[in-house]
């Protein structure tokens, strides 16, 4: 057990190769989202960058299932973002919007409901602790409009990448960042000499992810196969061992993902 707030058990799910996770995980994303408008009228979603985040994203524009959301009730957040210029093609935003934002900006997703991570280039220029308030702040505020009482909105669904390290988000096993009481008072943090390029990032931090009602790991691939059974043997050093949310934590693999499980 972590000490992050309240858990749910890990439940596994696997499918037999990224492309057919990529399309489960955005058919389950798509039910997920109208659910939550069917329940509060709204949904706000967490997106992940990487590979199979990524295609998850194409696969949603492309379902004729998609334009039973209403769009303009939704609200996209992300978990970690690459602190570079905007229209840098490394930014997980920049991939998502050629994967899917303008798609569904035509299907009614409202621009300023796109909470995009503050670029290199920003308001606050190249200070990533800046940008890091900033986007805080910006969490803040959508939580002070919902009137949930938090520093954070509602997340219905959290998407989370894992590296072959263990890493979520941008939140990497051993680095200075994680160590105790560097994520106290802190939604938002910037993070230096990443070890996977490019080396300044900003993530949400474990709480925040864990204040998700569901977290999603969504992994493919044989060079994660170890870091996800060590993570799914319990809490211990891999920041994808600490995260769950507070009704449901899902790992959706590939066969290659949990081939060491
Ligand atoms: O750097 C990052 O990596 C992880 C995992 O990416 P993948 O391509 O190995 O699936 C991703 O979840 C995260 O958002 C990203 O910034």
């Amino acid at each position: 057990m972590s000490s992050y707030g309240s858990r749910s058990a890990a439940e596994v799910v696997v499918h037999p190769d990224k492309d057919s996770l990529a399309a489960a995980v955005a058919a389950r994303l798509v039910v997920r989202v109208l659910d939550a408008q069917v329940r509060r009228g709204r949904a706000s979603v967490v997106l992940t960058g990487g590979t199979v985040g990524t295609q998850v994203l194409r696969d949603v524009a492309a379902s004729p299932a998609s334009r039973a959301v209403d769009w303009s009730r939704v609200d996209l957040w992300w978990g970690d973002e690459r602190f570079v210029a905007a229209d840098d093609g490394d930014r997980n935003a920049v991939q998502a919007r050629g994967a899917v934002l303008d798609a569904l900006a035509q299907q009614g997703l409202r621009e300023e409901a796109v909470h995009v991570m503050p670029a290199s280039d920003g308001p606050d220029g190249d200070d990533p602790e800046a940008a890091a308030t900033r986007y805080a702040a910006e969490l803040a505020a959508a939580a002070r409009e919902e009137g949930v009482g938090g520093v954070v909105p509602v997340f219905d669904v959290l998407m989370l990448g894992v590296g072959p390290d263990g890493h979520v988000a941008s939140l990497f096993p051993g680095h200075p960042s994680l160590e105790a009481g560097q994520e106290v008072g802190h939604e938002v943090i910037a993070v230096h000499d990443s070890p996977k390029p490019p080396p300044t990032r900003l993530s949400l931090t474990l709480p925040v992810i864990a204040s998700a009602e569901e977290v999603w790991l969504v992994v493919g691939g044989a060079d994660k196969a170890d870091a996800v059974a060590e993570a799914l043997a319990g809490p211990g050093p891999l920041p994808a061992s600490l995260v769950s949310g507070t009704a449901r934590t899902l790992w959706l693999l590939d066969r290659e993902a949990a081939s060491s499980l």
